[in-house]
């Protein structure tokens, strides 16, 4: 059987736009998804309260949840200083966030994308030090939300440097999800011509509603890591229009479907989506959740 890998942004993608979540509930969903079987939870981000303030107290949030062996507890950390606490939180590794807009990098950091880049050396050598693995978005990859279009040449240069930097794995973010299978299928081919497929992940948002299909088109292409949110919760605070991620549960029942390994529990998932859209007073996105929650009575497990 195949396996595919799924990294949970839920608590970090998911939540960085909700402006009534707490740090209780916040802690409480990342404790309700590390019993899932998922394997990589984005937990939070070490970047200014002032810019996010629904992401402070990342220390306090990695102090309290409850380890689980055999789960790497991640965070973003956009520059020396984020990483420094992060460190100090005991994260288990590390996300630097890029983008293919100068536009949208200017929004979501303050700097050009070449500032970007330099502004991530010292956290590459903080963390070879440390030892822990540094992750690399790059968002915009099939549109921006200042720009437009976006030149799949210019998405293949930022990963490749990322990658050469020292990640381990590149995250190609459909930030504002205006992309279909064709348009997603060209921009992975043209990176994977300078990065490996297996250290490629894909991100995509599902605002015009084409994420799942382009999971199952880029499938083909050799990629097994996807990146997704419980319930379909998500956004950026800074590209107005974004909506949720691609849900959790959603891609699931999608692999499951194709007989592919995840060793993610379904019904837990959609219990842990279930409980925080009741906290935030929304119903999941999820077509799967929506699906499973009308049908069932009893919580699924
Ligand atoms: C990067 C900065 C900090 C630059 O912001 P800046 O204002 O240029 O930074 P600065 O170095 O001039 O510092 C300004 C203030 O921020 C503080 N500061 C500086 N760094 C930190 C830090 N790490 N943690 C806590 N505080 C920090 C610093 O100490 C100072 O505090 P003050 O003296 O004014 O009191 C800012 O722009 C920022 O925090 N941006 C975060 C934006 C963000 O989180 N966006 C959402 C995540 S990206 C995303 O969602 C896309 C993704 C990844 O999901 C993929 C996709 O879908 O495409």
């Amino acid at each position: 059987m195949s396996q595919a890998t799924i990294v949970e942004v839920g608590p970090r993608d998911g939540l960085q736009n909700e402006t009534s979540v707490t740090l209780a509930q916040r802690i409480a969903l990342v404790d309700a998804l590390s019993g899932t079987g998922l394997s990589q939870i984005e937990a939070g981000s070490f970047v200014s309260p002032k810019w996010v303030p629904q992401m402070a107290d990342a220390d306090q949030l990695f102090a309290r949840i409850q380890r689980r062996p055999g789960v790497r507890y991640s965070a973003l950390t956009p520059n020396l200083k984020g990483f420094d606490a992060a460190q100090q939180a005991g994260v288990d590794g590390v996300a630097v966030f890029g983008a293919a807009s100068e536009s949208f990098s200017q929004r979501n950091i303050n700097c050009s994308v070449t500032e970007s880049l330099l502004r991530f050396e010292p956290v590459f050598a903080a963390a070879r030090a440390a030892g822990l693995p540094v992750r690399g978005y790059v968002s915009c990859v099939l549109g921006c939300p200042y720009e437009g279009d976006i030149d799949v040449a210019k998405v293949a240069d930022v990963a490749e440097s990322l990658y050469q930097m020292g990640c381990y794995e590149i995250s190609l973010g459909d930030t504002i999800g205006v992309g279909t299978p064709a348009k997603a299928k060209a921009m992975v081919k043209a990176v994977a011509e300078r990065v490996p497929p297996s250290a490629l992940a894909l991100h995509f948002h599902d605002t015009y509603g084409q994420a799942l299909a382009n999971v199952l088109a880029c499938l083909d292409l050799g990629i097994t890591t996807f990146d997704s949110a419980v319930a379909g919760l998500g956004g950026c605070p800074y590209a107005k229009g974004a909506s949720g991620n691609l849900a959790t549960e959603d891609l699931l029942y999608m692999l499951h479907g194709l007989g592919m390994d995840t060793g993610v529990n379904l019904g837990a998932v959609i219990a842990a989506g279930a409980t925080i859209c009741r906290q935030l007073n929304k119903v999941p996105s999820s077509k799967v959740a929506q699906a499973w929650l009308a049908n069932h009575e009893e919580q699924p497990v």
